[in-house]
């Protein structure tokens, strides 16, 4: 399937930094791209660069296969921070203004309904909770009906029940064929709305792929799980990797391994074992937790 969107070596040169440095990436229509990548990986000027809102020094950008041109912003969604939203204005009337700005709009009572504003619609944005913000900002983001949405960051600073409510709306937009493109520093949300995941640092993407394929690639082991407690005293000649409430022990032969612990004495009672995840990965790749 053609790309509906693609970047060819894009570059961004600030004048101490390189925050893109040759980027080129494709987005197919109807998929949900994740974006992940340390703090200062270069995503959120990518993405800049991918709305038309900030010029590359070089390398170019294309819409269905044309150069982006004044009528892209019409055909594209942005999730703006909040300090876009007009103070004084009501959730109602904003979603009136940003309506007003293009010639393509939804409609806005199914977007309301789609986003659940219902409830805060006279409400001043400034007295919205995190998480009634950041749909009100979705909205918005979809209220010239777009055919590629950007997201970034969209969860940010949400609790647990806030984010995974908005990621049941990302879930609607993909359902509808619109095309996402997500940065995020949750490893889960990029594992459950994601259909690929690009891993950027240093400006660069250096991996690509399902979240499966990546994890097959890079990984042939699993990890077995012990609470600290379990280790205390005792001697165990295998590697093991301490973190904040447990500790690690990375296995290529899960068998075998149990069978160590079991003749070292370890009491297993409360082990865990789990396949390699995109933190894994993460962490390998670029050396970074992913973090918000
Ligand atoms: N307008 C700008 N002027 C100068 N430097 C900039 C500008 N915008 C971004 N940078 C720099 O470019 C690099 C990449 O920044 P960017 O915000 O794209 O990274 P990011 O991956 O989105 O990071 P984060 O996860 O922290 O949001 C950083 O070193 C940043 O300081």
């Amino acid at each position: 399937m053609p790309a509906i969107l693609s970047a060819d070596r894009i570059v961004k040169r600030y004048p101490r930094v390189t925050a893109v440095d040759g980027l080129s990436l494709d987005l197919e229509e109807g998929m949900c791209l994740g974006l992940l990548g340390p703090n200062g990986a270069g995503k959120s000027t990518t993405i800049e660069i991918l709305e038309g809102l900030v010029e590359p020094t070089s390398g170019s950008v294309r819409f269905r296969g044309k150069p982006l041109d004044s009528h892209y912003r019409e055909r594209v969604g942005i999730q703006f921070q909040a300090t876009a939203l007009q103070d004084f204005l009501t959730v109602r009337e904003n979603l009136q203004f940003f309506s007003s700005l293009y010639k393509r709009r939804a409609a806005i009572d199914e977007l309301i309904h789609g986003c659940h504003l219902e409830d805060y619609l006279d409400r001043d944005h400034r007295k919205l909770s995190g998480g009634q913000r950041q749909r009100l900002l979705l909205a918005i983001a979809l209220i010239n009906e777009p055919e590629i949405v950007f997201l970034d960051e969209p969860t940010t600073g949400l609790d647990p029940q806030a984010r995974r409510n908005f990621w049941d709306l990302v879930v609607g937009i993909k359902q509808r064929g619109t095309t996402v493109l997500l940065t995020t520093h949750y490893m889960e949300e990029a594992y459950l709305l994601s259909d690929d995941i690009a891993i950027m640092d240093h400006g660069k993407i250096i991996a690509r792929g399902t979240a499966k394929k990546l994890l097959d690639e890079h990984f042939s082991d699993s990890v077995l799980e012990l609470p600290l407690d379990a280790i205390e005293g005792r001697n165990l000649e295998l590697p093991l990797v301490r973190k904040q409430d447990c500790v690690e022990i990375v296995s290529s032969d899960v068998n075998r391994t149990l069978g160590q612990l079991l003749s070292a004495g370890f009491p297993l009672a409360q082990l865990k074992i789990r396949p390699r995840t995109l933190e894994d990965l993460f962490l390998r790749l670029t050396g970074a937790e992913l973090r918000a």
